[in-house]
């Protein structure tokens, strides 16, 4: 075990320098004071708060190789040392010298072609070869051995370099140019145009904002390559200029970039989307979250990646053991704090400050302090980078003088209370380009947002109605807390709803596995608590419904963001109760926004819909009775192999529950069977006649629909009866088609809730001279008698 992490240096305050700049907006959205009380929710809405890295988990292993996480042959047989890349890297670039700030725009797509036609004719040399290539070869690149596959496999496609024309002023290097038409990614996202020039060519800092789903990864991936392969390309003329190797600097392998999100979810997608754009290139990523064996990670760090992409738990309990690769930081040329403000958010970020801590000091105009490097490269002594994203982060307007005067405020006791204070610490230097993309909404330009106003006990016929009306295309369905989470998934089960689920509490395996089912599957419906809230990027996500309202307004942009992602379109509907009447007006107040789609529900369907939701709301109480009393059950067999259990019932009482569940199980029998004839046929609006396709006050959805039925039978005049709304139309249409514009009374809700808050405080500050009055009477007493 390599010795404990060196201890943390004294910090210098940076000097002033660099414009100042102001950066006016992005006040902060939360609504905490509407945090509502345990009583407020039905299912206790805080029991999911805890969402952080995961919760509690058992560090049972996950399975590597369907994330792409094995490890090399060579190092699971014990580690071998990484064969020089030098030499096969130049041999891949031969031809490459047109890179970075040196090529122009044209000849860096050039130079990709030229590439692609030599490397096809290495290829083809190289396929014979590669069976009898030795072990230490296949050591040196985890993500080279599969990728190649994808590589040739991209050459095969022939793409049009002229498309990609938007991507020249950015000059990338050709092997990223290569991935990016492969991804064929036509242009760059607005975040990307933005952020690559400053981050890539100017090795500026930078504070990242834009709209979810814009692209934020590349935005800060594509520089981390960019620098890595302009530094090797450079290196590797250095020597050739030399006429002689100084290979152990570069192939020893350093740690360049440290990327922590909050979530492990997304260290894995965004390790993937780097992976992606890697391809052909030497540079390796790694994923270090919770939830895989220590040991085996471990073991992946042996192999000396380049990129490590992390959450903090897991991530500090290995530099804290002195991990060496995680140690030796001397070289670090990015960190990187994606989704930062979910780091601050959560009160649990002791292990990010550590880890902050841990990064080597960076002074202002100096390069970072590199007093105990053993052999790092002139080239990668360069100076560090911070970069922070976020769709939503909140920076005061006079942010960047602070960075400047190095004042920015930390809580008391030092902690990090703010996006400010972790920047600063991280060494965010006063240059820093601060590039916010967020329209005044936050939300992303093609979500369409709407509501439905209901009673609480109603919220499950309402989402029953969507899914099965609607559903059309994936569907998130968000709860907050883990209660509401289970109750629901049981009762769309008993619905015959298929449903995946992820929450914090379940196994890191459960986690994966349920969100590459719910990617596998085309209209796939994934029940979620806020871990899935942040940086899930799955296509196709058509709707996301928030069952419940989150905590603050940025869970509810993040959430609403897994839909209408990329150029894509998509709609998020919010389910109000009137107890969350007030801190939805306070939502849109934060987004300034005066009126809300209401989602349009065809009322003559919900007779039905409410009569199955009761039937499996019956069926759901008896199946947890029986669940308790098999507990029970449980108990009277674990005594009969003299386990010592805590049983006080009598033999009555026995005799009672297990008469009590016969009779439970007939009923539960008779309500399935009545459930089970409801669902054997569709599900269609009271008022539906086969005969007459008309009626007075019909909504605009069901006339559509009609009009469709009516086509249909024309055609074929022996089909089947057409079921209604199934299979016809997705929220979002029904939703542009008739949603009606509702204008918000956020003044009146804002009143309203004001008076609510006075009452509670007056309340509390009642109690409290009530219980001091009585304090001192007792004392008074007590000395009286003395
Ligand atoms: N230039 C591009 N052109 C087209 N698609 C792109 C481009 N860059 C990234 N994408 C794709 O857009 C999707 C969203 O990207 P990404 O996950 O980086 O968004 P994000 O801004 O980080 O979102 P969030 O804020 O929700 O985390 C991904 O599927 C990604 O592959």
């Amino acid at each position: 075990m390599a010795a404990l992490p060196p201890k943390k240096k004294q910090r210098k305050r940076n000097p002033a320098r660099g414009d100042a700049g102001k950066l006016d907006r992005l006040d902060s959205l939360r609504w905490t004071s509407s945090l509502p009380d345990a009583d407020d929710d039905p299912f206790s809405a805080f029991a999911g708060l805890n969402d952080f890295e995961g919760g509690v988990l058992s560090l049972e292993e996950i399975d590597e190789s369907e994330y792409g996480l094995e490890l090399p042959k060579a190092l699971q047989r014990g580690g071998k040392k990484r064969k020089t890349q030098t030499k096969r890297k130049r041999e891949e670039s031969d031809g490459n010298e047109v890179i970075g700030d040196e090529g122009t725009d044209g000849e860096t797509m050039k130079e990709v072609k030229k590439n692609k036609k030599k490397k096809k004719k290495k290829t083809k040399k190289a396929k014979k070869p590669k069976e009898s290539m030795d072990n230490e070869e296949e050591s040196v690149n985890v993500v080279n051995t599969n990728d190649k596959t994808d590589v040739e496999k991209d050459e095969e496609d022939e793409v049009d370099d002229s498309e990609y024309h938007a991507w020249y002023e950015l000059r990338l290097h050709p092997l990223l140019m290569k991935s990016i038409s492969r991804l064929k990614f036509k242009e760059p996202t607005p975040i990307q145009k933005a952020c690559i020039p400053a981050g890539a060519h100017q090795g500026k800092d930078v504070i990242g904002a834009a709209e979810t789903g814009s692209g934020k990864t590349l935005a800060f991936g594509l520089p981390i390559l960019q620098r890595l392969l302009d530094e090797r390309d450079k290196f590797e003329r250095k020597v050739e200029e030399r006429g002689q190797a100084d290979e152990q600097i570069v192939s020893e392998g350093f740690l360049r970039a440290l990327i922590i999100t909050p979530t492990r979810e997304l260290a894995l997608q965004v390790t993937d989307h780097l992976k992606q754009v890697a391809v052909g290139t030497d540079v390796k990523v790694v994923p270090i979250v919770g939830g895989m064996s220590t040991e085996k990670q471990e073991r992946l760090l042996k192999g000396r990646p380049e990129i490590v992409v992390g959450t903090p738990g897991r991530l500090w309990e290995l530099m804290s053991g002195g991990e060496i690769h995680l140690v030796e930081l001397h070289s670090l040329s990015f960190f990187v704090l994606d989704e930062a403000d979910r780091m601050i958010d959560n009160g649990h970020f002791q292990e990010l400050q550590s880890i902050i801590d841990m990064l080597p000091m960076i002074r202002e105009g100096h390069a970072e302090d590199t007093e105990n490097c053993v052999t790092a490269s002139g080239f990668q002594r360069k100076k560090r980078q911070t970069l922070v994203f976020s769709a939503t982060i909140a920076l005061s307007s006079d942010f960047r003088k602070k960075l400047k005067r190095g004042s920015v405020k930390t809580k008391q006791d030092g902690e990090l209370n703010s996006i400010e204070a972790l920047s600063e610490r991280a060494g965010m230097r006063s240059n820093a380009a601060i590039i916010d993309l967020t329209n005044a909404s936050i939300m992303a330009n093609n979500l369409e947002e709407s509501f439905i106003e209901c009673k609480e006990e109603d919220k499950d016929a309402y989402l029953y109605y969507i899914l099965s009306v609607h559903g059309q295309g994936r569907t998130i369905v968000f709860c907050t807390s883990i209660a509401a989470l289970r109750h629901l998934s049981s009762l769309m089960k008993i619905l015959n709803v298929n449903v995946w689920t992820l929450h914090a509490q379940m196994q890191q395996r459960a986690r994966l596995k349920a969100i590459d089912r719910f990617r596998g599957s085309d209209h796939g419906i994934l029940i979620a608590t806020d871990v899935a809230a942040r940086g899930l990027d799955i296509p196709g996500v058509r709707t996301v419904v928030h069952y419940q309202l989150p905590h603050s307004a940025e869970v509810y942009v993040h959430r609403s963001g897994r839909t209408a992602r990329a150029s894509a379109d998509g709609c998020s509907i919010a389910l109000i109760s009137p107890k969350e009447s007030s801190k939805f007006a306070s939502l849109c107040k934060s987004f300034s926004k005066e009126s809300f789609k209401q989602f349009p529900i065809e009322a003559s369907y919900m007779p039905e819909v409410l009569k199955r939701i009761s039937l499996a709301r019956q069926i759901d109480r008896i199946l947890r009775k029986e669940s308790q009393a098999d507990k029970s059950w449980f108990q009277r067999n674990a005594e009969s192999i003299e386990l010592i259990v805590d049983d006080n019932d009598s033999e009555d009482e026995r005799a009672n529950n297990i008469r009590k569940k016969k009779a439970s199980s007939a009923q539960h029998k008779k309500l399935q069977q009545e459930l089970n004839s409801l669902l054997s046929r569709p599900l269609q609006p009271k008022t539906f006649s086969s005969r007459y396709l008309a009626g007075d006050g019909i909504s605009p959805l069901l006339q559509q629909q009609f009009e469709e039925l009516a086509r249909q039978k024309l055609d074929n005049k022996k089909k089947k009866m057409v079921v209604i709304g199934q299979d016809c139309v997705e929220p979002l249409q029904a939703l542009r088609s008739s949603g009606q514009e509702v204008s918000m009374d956020t003044k009146g809700a804002a009143e309203k809730r004001r008076n609510l808050d006075n009452l509670r405080r007056k309340r509390k500050e009642d109690k409290k001279r009530l219980h001091d009055q009585k304090r001192k009477e007792r004392k008074r007493l007590k000395a009286g008698g003395d």
